[in-house]
């Protein structure tokens, strides 16, 4: 790969107590993530993906091998330089209830003390990033809007402090198709806009294949496979091809079923 890593697991392990004894969430991941790349894990329930994000933002601390961004370890890292090169955006915004759109989105700068007419001038330019009219959204409660809006808001808010990294749990899980498709779409432009780099979480293969330039496949707290579409495409691993299957099967038979443009 020819761009530097700035995400870099060796070893990666964690262990759970649980009744029957300890259980391994992540059992020895290594892989390399590139400043700028869009990568998406999936996986199913259980497999650890969750565990790998929670370990590379120090909400939980490895059990063994080390997780660097750039060339430093982040073991070392104090939380609060974390939070700033660390965006976070979690499933249905996670925004605070009681707090307006604005002071969702101004939560981080506010925390590293950034002067408050610096935050609301960084307010309204995020909002107009996740194309949300200012005047209309700043003052709202997040229940006044809608799925997609509060995920709008959900990433305008991890992007407050201008990380470099962005870390999504499945960012657009509970979102109607349309919204979903929409969003991450405009999430991706945003993506590319900012040279960022992004992790993102998803149940979704075909959403993985569409929106990332390399997914990561995690089973049973391990690494199976991490590769472009192209490559994952082309894999003999067992489970790489049996996750293909469903969007192979709904391409061909959405080309069985639409005519291709000006063909009809
Ligand atoms: N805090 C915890 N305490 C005990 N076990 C945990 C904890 N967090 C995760 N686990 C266990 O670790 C394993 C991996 O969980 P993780 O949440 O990383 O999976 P996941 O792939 O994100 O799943 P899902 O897709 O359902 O969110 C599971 O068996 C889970 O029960």
């Amino acid at each position: 790969m020819p761009r530097t890593s700035l995400i870099t697991y060796g070893n990666v392990r964690k262990s759970f107590p649980g009744p029957a004894g300890a259980a391994t969430a992540v059992d020895d991941v290594s892989f390399e993530i590139a400043a700028g790349e869009f990568l998406a894990i999936v996986g199913g329930s259980g497999s650890g993906k969750t565990t790998l994000l929670r370990l590379t933002n120090r909400l939980i601390e490895a059990d063994g091998g080390t997780i660097r961004i750039g060339d430093e370890d982040v073991a070392g890292l104090d939380p609060v330089a974390l939070r700033r090169r660390i965006g976070n955006v979690f499933q249905n915004g996670a925004l605070f209830p009681h707090m307006t759109v604005a002071a969702n989105i101004g939560i981080t700068p506010r925390l590293l003390d950034t002067p408050a007419s610096e935050i609301a001038a960084r307010v309204d330019e995020l909002l107009d990033l996740v194309q949300l009219d200012r005047k209309a959204y700043r003052e709202r409660l997040p229940d006044e809007l809608s799925g997609g809006q509060r995920q709008r808001v959900g990433v305008a808010r991890a992007l407050a402090a201008r990380p470099e990294i962005v870390l999504m749990d499945e960012p657009f899980g509970a979102l109607d198709p349309l919204t979903r498709d929409a969003l991450g779409t405009d999430y991706r432009a945003l993506h590319d806009q900012l040279a960022l780099t992004t992790v993102m979480i998803t149940h979704d293969i075909t959403e993985a294949l569409l929106l990332a330039d390399r997914v990561a496949v995690m089973r049973g707290g391990r690494l199976v496979e991490v590769g472009t579409p192209a490559e994952l495409a082309a894999s003999r691993e067992p489970y790489v091809a049996e996750l293909m299957t469903t969007p192979r099967r709904q391409a061909a038979r959405l080309a069985a079923l639409l005519p291709e443009s000006g063909a009809a």
